[in-house]
């Protein structure tokens, strides 16, 4: 990718939302955000009552005006910092499984099934689209064990416009024989393989970047798990895992390393624990294994729908953020059934509330802290909030549109298809918010763009 194409200086006038901090949700009615010919954000600009009295004082020629809808707001795009495109198939079949036996059962064999590269492109084509349609502009995924399949997904979402981190799943043990990698050293070479794939296509990883993919400890020989934190160290790139997810994971961890202290130990003595590590599911973690990771300064990819659906158990997220560490958010396709962020940010909200069933209000998180897990908190997961998350000046416009439905006075048929939220007018900015939070979904999402590019438009 080089310098995007075709972008004309572009002003998006109207409501616009958005997370200045955890629990601080900006709501501006009548703004006007400017992003210039490289889609990053030239002004943003609040209380506009003259539209042409703004473009002029930022010595704007003609440029093109988008506006929200009457009954709706421009808001970031949603950052999924955990999701298994090669598992897109699966969403929402997992019957009463649990991690091991849902691994077995469903997972391995439809991610064996993707060294077909013909099935794999479907796969992949339709899950970009997908997760596009619900407003995802950024995603961390993981692919499959096969260089070539990964390398697919990084062309698929770079040619639909998807900002995303792509990783091979690095797997050599406790696997079975007909989907595991049959050595440390080709699990290796093969990611630097899907490394070089990525360089070939996006040099400056200016949308696609690659990032390290251990599985889980008990699918990584000590030998891939050193290997993988010696490549870490000198690429320097990001890595993804997954952390504490189950109790018969817990235990086989600390069967398989009875050397080390915690499961935390174990990504930490191989190197792997540092500021660009992303640890999905953290459901389990012991006091100390927190510390260490703050003290690391890892980062938590929390994953509620996948978390409830496998019945692992609940992450106790008010607690990781009280210890000041980094969470976002994940969907975690197809151990959770949803491609979308808004789904988890609700499923957030709900499993925080079951929390706090055993350990008090404070657990409960709100409308303003899930959405900032879902943007500027996804952004700093993925080391990405100098770039995206929020609508301040210099970011780049990774942004959605969403509409929601007005209900006509008088008791006149309006139109449902606009989506499943409905407002009757008399609600505030943060009940209309609230209101998508917990019943909106892809309908209400008009149009996405990442990186100044619309990339998905409700026909
Ligand atoms: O939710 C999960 N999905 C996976 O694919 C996986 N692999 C290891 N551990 C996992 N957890």
């Amino acid at each position: 990718m080089t310098k995007p194409q075709g972008l004309h200086q572009t002003v998006y006038a109207g409501a616009f939302v958005h997370s200045t901090d955890l629990n601080e949700l900006e709501i501006c009615e009548n703004g006007a955000i400017g992003v210039d010919e490289d889609g990053k954000i030239a002004f943003v600009e609040r209380n506009v009552e003259d539209l042409n009295a703004v473009v002029e004082k930022h010595g704007w020629k003609s440029p093109v005006l988008v506006r929200a809808p009457d009954c709706g707001f421009f808001f970031p795009g949603f950052i999924d910092t955990h999701i298994h495109a090669s598992q897109y198939p699966n969403a929402g079949i997992f019957g009463k499984s649990t991690l091991l036996d849902w691994l077995e059962t469903y997972t391995f064999p439809l991610e064996s099934s993707l060294s077909s590269r013909p099935k794999a492109k479907t796969v992949y084509t339709r899950c970009v689209q997908r997760t596009l349609s619900h407003g995802t502009t950024t995603a961390a995924y993981y692919a499959t064990a096969h260089a070539g399949s990964t390398n697919l997904l990084s062309d698929v979402c770079l040619q639909l416009g998807q900002r995303a981190f792509i990783g091979r799943c690095n797997m050599d043990s406790l696997a079975p024989d007909w989907y595991k990698d049959s050595s440390a050293s080709t699990a290796v070479d093969d990611t630097r393989e899907t490394i070089a794939h990525i360089a070939s296509i996006d040099p400056e990883h200016k949308l696609i970047t690659p990032i390290l993919t251990p599985r889980f400890a008990p699918s990584c020989s000590s030998e891939l798990l050193t290997q993988l934190g010696k490549l870490h160290a000198e690429t320097g790139l990001p890595c993804q895992t997954h952390i504490s997810e189950n109790i018969p994971e817990l235990e086989l961890v600390q069967k398989l390393f009875p050397q080390y202290s915690s499961y935390a130990d174990v990504y930490d003595a191989h190197g792997l624990l540092t500021p660009g590590m992303v640890l999905a599911h953290a459901v389990y973690l012991t006091p100390k294994e927190q510390a260490l990771i703050k003290a690391r300064d890892a980062k938590i990819s929390h994953c509620p729908a996948s978390n409830s659906s496998l019945s692992s158990g609940c992450a106790r997220v008010r607690t990781l953020l009280d210890q000041g560490i980094t969470v976002g958010l994940g969907t975690d396709i197809s151990g959770g059934y949803s491609p979308s962020v808004l789904e988890a940010a609700r499923q957030a909200a709900l499993v925080s509330r079951h929390v706090a069933m055993t350990d008090g209000d404070a657990a409960k998180l709100s409308v303003e802290e899930v959405l900032y897990l879902s943007t500027k908190g996804g952004a700093r997961v993925m080391g990405l909030d100098a770039k995206v998350g929020s609508f301040d000046k210099g970011l780049e416009w990774d942004a959605q549109m969403i509409s929601l439905g007005v209900v006509p006075e008088g008791g006149t048929m309006g139109n449902v298809d606009e989506g499943p939220v409905d407002i009757f007018g008399w609600e505030s900015w943060d009940e209309r918010v609230a209101k998508w939070v917990y019943n909106g979904d892809d309908r209400n999402t008009r149009a996405v763009w990442v990186r100044g590019h619309k990339v998905h438009q409700k026909p």
